[in-house]
């Protein structure tokens, strides 16, 4: 299943794939826009509980749907500030499709990263963020990611975006809201000197 999947494109090499035999792509008509922005530093990952909405319970990235009028970029940075309080030079980093049985729409996310912050990381009303460990030395003094608390393929992309290297995927979502889990996914890499 080395084919660029519906939806997706770019110059992108096979990175990982898999899913239930004989499944098939699910059809879509619209996408919205979304973002998800991470703070990556010393080692590191900064990630916020989501306490409310699409995702309560889980840990994700600060992000939100794209406002209209925004780029992405613009949105990245403002969900982050009102969701952590800090603000970050982000970079993009990648983007996800997602589908889900819960919405008709597709998730189109773009995926964000940064080295530095400023201001005062602050819980909001929809975040409650959490430094994690990126590395797997058992004498860091902080937990290491909490993939079993996250959304199902982060584990696969999120080490991408740590190691800084540009992504693209899909994933096919079966079940209802946050139970759901993934029956058909696909995911890319950048080809070395080549752009997203
Ligand atoms: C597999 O699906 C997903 N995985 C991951 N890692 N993240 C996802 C997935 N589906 C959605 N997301 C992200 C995209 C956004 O960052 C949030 C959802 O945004 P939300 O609905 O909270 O948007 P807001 O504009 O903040 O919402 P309010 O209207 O409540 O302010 O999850």
């Amino acid at each position: 299943m080395t084919e660029v999947p519906p939806g997706i494109s770019g110059n992108l090499k096979h990175y990982i794939s898999g899913g239930e035999e004989g499944s098939q792509w699910r059809e879509f008509s619209t996408k919205r826009h979304y973002t998800n922005a991470f703070v990556v530093q010393d080692n590191k990952i900064l990630l916020g509980m989501k306490k409310r909405g699409w995702g309560q319970g889980k840990y994700n990235g600060f992000g939100g749907k794209v406002d209209p009028g925004e780029t992405p970029l613009e949105a990245a940075k403002r969900e982050l500030e009102e969701e952590s309080g800090i603000q970050a030079p982000l970079v993009h980093a990648g983007h996800l499709l997602f589908l889900t049985e819960a919405v008709e729409w597709a998730f189109h996310i773009d995926i964000y990263k940064a080295e530095s912050y400023t201001g005062t990381i602050t819980e909001s009303d929809e975040m409650k963020p959490e430094w994690f460990s990126t590395t797997s030395d058992p004498s860091a003094e902080l937990p290491m990611i909490p993939f079993d608390r996250m959304w199902e393929t982060d584990h696969v992309w999120l080490p991408l975006l740590i190691a800084n290297k540009p992504f693209v995927g899909r994933a096919d979502f079966v079940g209802e809201k946050d139970k759901s889990k993934p029956f058909k996914w696909w995911y890319g890499v950048v080809e070395e000197g080549k752009e997203l």
